[in-house]
Order: C-alpha cells, then structure tokens, then sequence
C-alpha cells in the first residue's frame, strides 16, 4: 500500500477543504477546474480565483427553478459570473435566505456548451460536506502543477466517481452494555466508515436471535427532536416509542443513523425551518435550497443489519421507501410495524406533507 493518501482519503480531504473554503483542483478526461463551495467563499479567495478566468457558477436545477435560471444539464445548472459580480452575488445565488424580500435575481446567463460533469462533481463534494449545493468553478490548463504549487487537494473524478457511488463499508470499532430506562438489556455498538465520513449506532436490545425477523427500526438523527424534544417533528416521541416496544419486547436493534435532516445536515435543516417560518413546506424548503425532498442513503441500514448478523425485520415505520430500500439491499421486511406517535399542533402540516408528497402512511 502506497503511503500517501488514496482517493477515497482524498475525497475527504477535499470535503474538509471545501468546507473551510479552500479550493479543489478536479480533473476529468481532458478537463479541469478549481472547484471552491459558495457557502464558504470570502472576498481574498474570491478575488484569487477570479483572477485566473472567467468564473462560472454551479447550482442544482432544484435551485435554478425557484431562480428561474435555466438548467441545460438536467440536474444542474452553470451559471456565467458576471465579471462585476461581489461574494454577496455568489451568496445570494446560492442561499435562498432573502428570495423573499430580494425576488428579482437576474436574469442569468446558463452555459450551455461543454462538458457539466466537474460541476456536477463540485455540487455532490458540497452536498457530501454538508454544505448548500452551490459552488464556484474555473477552468485550469494544468491541475497537478496547480495543485503541487498551492499545496490543493487534486482529484480525478474518473476514479473517484465509482468510490462515491458505492456504499462505504462500515467497521465496528466497539460495543459496550448500555442500561437505558427503555430497556436495562441495552447495548449500543459504534461503526465507522472508512471513507472518513460520520460513524453510525446500533442499539441492541436484549439478545434478539439472527435466524428470525428482528423488530427494528431506522431511526435518522434529528438534534431538535431527539434531543431538544422540538413540537416541529415526531422524530423525539418515534425514538422513545421504538426503544420502549423493543424493551417490552425484550428484543430488537435500532440503527441510529447520523444523517441529520433527512442527510443535508444540521446547518441546512435550520436553513429550511427558517423557510418553512416563510410559509414554505417542509419539501419546498428543501428545493429551494437545491437539495432533492430526501437526501438519505438508506443503503447504510441494510448494510449495518448485515454486519450485525439480521437477515430480516419487522420494521417500524410509516415511510414505505425505507421498506424499499431494504428488499432492494437484501434484508427482507417480513412485517411493517407503524409507528404513529408525537402528533402536536405544530407538526400536523409536517406530518400531512410527508403523507401527500413523501408517500408516508398515515
Ligand atoms: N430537511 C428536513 N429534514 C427534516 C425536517 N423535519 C425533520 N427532518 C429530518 O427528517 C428525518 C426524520 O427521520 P425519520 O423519522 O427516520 O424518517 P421518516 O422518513 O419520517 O420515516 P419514519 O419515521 O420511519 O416513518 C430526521 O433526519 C430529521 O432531522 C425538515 O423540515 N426538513
Ligand atoms: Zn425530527
């Protein structure tokens, strides 16, 4: 094994760069560019990137719909920097926090010509840092000079595409007894990924047998109402109303996946709750923001099941792409077990969106 980093550990480097609002330099067949996140950009990095040429904008078509810009690219859109643009141009683009009170935007100019796959790159980097998909891109002749000379992380996107699109493996590190008021049988097992990316839990209850449908549940972390017990959701009362039936139970295995809101992140979360306080629903605020209703990668679960030893589960839940999911990654779902709990005044319009939109069962 070479000492240096491979590309799964350069990919997270070049998220923790994009995240402190370094750039990347990526490569694809004959092109590249240096890629920089919108949300982290500030005026120096600004002024040093447009400086080596023209400068073009990449947003998802989620977002280029509520900007009415237009999306050549399907799922993307490339936008032209005007040559006076300021950062407060590339941050109103990107962060949809003053649509309301600045709705005139353009009219932009949307690149039609040449090859969008780097910018599709820059936008899947941001959303996989955690970061709004928006980023900032310009052409360069010579990306490993560029790279050795600034000391920037250079990735070829022809080998790490195919990285990124399989499912990291998960290792566990260590599991330990965990009484919990639930259940005093508890443990709680820690996997982590080896592509440096946010470790998953496994809390196992009692000592559920590998050769029958084990009640189970995936629970997506949710700061506010797991921990803060926020009237906005149901997810506090569905994390308590799960643990408490595998504890009566005697047995079960709840996964407790770290992919914060629905896998955009905290900072985002509270990006689209301050949307919704604008009046927009809960899958709007998440277009507007250019992110897809659900960005999860439920893969993960059925992967932690595996490792565990399940083959099959009852699962608690009311969200039928999760049962999908499942069957799709060979764990069979021999029953589904609802899950109806927390209902306030606050989450009614939640709870109805995700019914109508997201398919959930009532
Ligand atoms: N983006 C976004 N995420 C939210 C919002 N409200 C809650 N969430 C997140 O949604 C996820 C809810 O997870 P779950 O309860 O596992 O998922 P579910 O799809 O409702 O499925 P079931 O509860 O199993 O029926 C958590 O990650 C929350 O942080 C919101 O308004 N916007
Ligand atoms: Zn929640």
């Amino acid at each position: 094994m070479q000492l240096g980093p491979d590309i799964v550990e350069r990919l997270n480097r070049a998220r923790a760069d994009l995240r402190m609002g370094v750039p990347v330099v990526l490569c694809a067949g004959e092109g590249a560019v240096l890629a920089l996140a919108a949300e982290a950009l500030v005026p120096a990095r600004f002024a040093a990137l447009s400086a080596l040429g023209p400068t073009i904008m990449a947003i998802t078509s989620r977002r280029a719909e509520t900007l009415k810009a237009r999306a050549y690219d399907g799922d993307i859109a490339r936008l032209t920097v005007p040559g006076d643009a300021t950062p407060a141009w590339v941050t109103a683009i990107a962060d949809p926090a003053d649509d309301l009170r600045s709705p005139m935007k353009g009219p932009f100019l949307s690149v039609r010509e040449g090859d969008p796959t780097l910018a599709r790159a820059a936008i899947q980097l941001a959303k996989s840092a955690r970061l709004l998909p928006a980023a900032l891109l310009v052409p360069v002749t010579d990306p490993a000079g560029i790279a050795a000379a600034e000391g920037l992380t250079l990735i070829d996107w022809d080998k790490a595409a195919p990285e990124i699109a399989r499912a990291s493996a998960l290792h566990p590190v260590i599991h330990a007894r965990l009484p919990m008021e639930a259940a005093e049988a508890g443990r709680l097992h820690v996997f982590r990924p080896e592509d440096g990316g946010e470790e998953h839990y496994a809390i196992e209850i009692g000592q559920p047998p590998r050769d029958r449908p084990v009640l189970a549940r995936l629970h997506s972390a949710c700061f506010t109402g797991d921990l803060l017990g926020s009237l906005k959701c149901d997810c506090g009362p569905q994390l308590r109303a799960a643990l408490g039936q595998m504890g009566a139970e005697g047995a079960g295995v709840l996964l407790y996946l770290n992919q914060e809101g629905r896998g955009i992140g905290l900072a985002n979360k509270m990006r689209a709750y301050s949307l919704q306080d604008q009046g927009f629903d809960t899958v709007e605020a998440n277009h507007r923001l250019g992110f897809e209703d659900d960005e999860r990668d439920f893969r993960l679960g059925a992967a932690l099941l595996k490792k565990m030893g399940f083959s099959a589960v009852r699962l608690l839940t009311n969200n039928p792409a999760k049962i999908r999911m499942m069957e799709a990654n060979g764990i069979r779902v021999a029953e589904r077990v609802p899950l109806k709990v927390g209902r306030t005044r606050h989450n009614e319009g939640y709870l109805a969106t995700k019914a109508r939109k997201s398919g959930h069962l009532l």
